[in-house]
């Protein structure tokens, strides 16, 4: 047998945690949670609206590590953050829940969420309709459906529990076939991740190759290794206008200031009390 590359680690794992929530709490639990839930804020539209103005339609990532880079932000307090993004212009949140590898939590994501007013994607593994509740349970308005970690079937399936509930979907593919596969589904929104999740190599060159294969009815988000102006600008020059961001935002002191910085540098910086100049 081969050895299994990170995502196959992180799925064989995901099962046994998704098992022992299961034994926690029940579905009719998460179910009675879920239609009590805070109604959802619209995740697709806020990108869309920005994205058909060619403005840059942002969504700002809290995340604590990740398993390629280690712990990326030690003074980590998802609420602040939050506020921080909003200021700073995002148009969505995502909030990493998964403990074992990203050091996430629900939490994370509750408090996030309640401290600002945008929508928010919950960033974890999703393997189970049960998470797919879960994630409405919690507040969250959009779920991330990994293409490279699902089948045909069970991709559609979660895509349709996600339907019944408001939630908007991501779906998230690396090279054309499972771009193939995440066009059958109707979904608006089509995350092309730059970062393979079976070796972690980084290339922007994964969005640029696949965007010619994407229908104009779809919105191409680019994914994972944005760090700098120049990033910005190459995917803005080809028509892309929809980001999620990550590691550039929580390595920076004030990751609100470095979204306005990267996404917005025509705009004046906001002064606070904290700042020194
Ligand atoms: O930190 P970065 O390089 O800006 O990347 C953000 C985001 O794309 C990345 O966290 C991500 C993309 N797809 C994922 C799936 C699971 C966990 C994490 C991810």
């Amino acid at each position: 047998m081969s050895v299994p590359t990170v995502l196959e680690n992180i799925l064989a794992r995901k099962a046994v945690e998704v098992a022992q929530r299961k034994s926690q709490v029940g579905l009719d639990e998460l179910d009675r949670r879920a239609s009590q839930a805070d109604p959802v804020r619209g995740f697709a539209n806020a990108l869309l609206e920005r994205a058909q103005r060619k403005a840059p339609a942002v969504i700002a990532e809290i995340k604590k590590a990740s398993p390629s880079k280690g712990v990326l932000r030690e003074q980590f307090e998802p609420a602040e953050i939050a506020a921080s993004y909003e200021a700073g212009g995002a148009a969505c949140l995502s909030v990493l829940t998964d403990v074992d590898f990203f050091q996430g939590a629900d939490a994370y994501l509750q408090q996030a969420r309640g401290a600002c007013s945008l929508p928010v994607i919950r960033k974890d593994f999703l393997i189970d309709p049960y998470q797919v509740v879960e994630t409405r349970a919690l507040g969250a308005d959009c779920i991330l459906l990994i293409a490279s970690a699902l089948d045909d079937a069970r991709m559609a399936e979660l895509a349709s529990v996600a339907a019944d509930l408001n939630l908007d979907v991501l779906v998230e593919v690396h090279d054309g076939d499972e771009l193939e596969r995440a066009l059958r589904l109707d979904t608006p929104l089509i995350g092309i991740n730059n970062r393979n999740l079976h070796t972690f190599e980084v290339s922007l060159e994964t969005t640029l190759d696949l965007l010619p294969r994407v229908p104009q009815d779809r919105l191409v988000v680019t994914e994972s290794g944005i760090l700098n102006r120049a990033d910005v600008e190459l995917m803005e020059i080809n028509e892309v206008y929809a980001f999620l961001v990550g590691e550039a935002f929580m390595r920076a002191e004030q990751p609100g200031l470095e979204l306005q910085r990267l996404f917005f540098p025509e705009r004046k910086p906001r002064t606070t009390t904290a700042d020194p100049e």
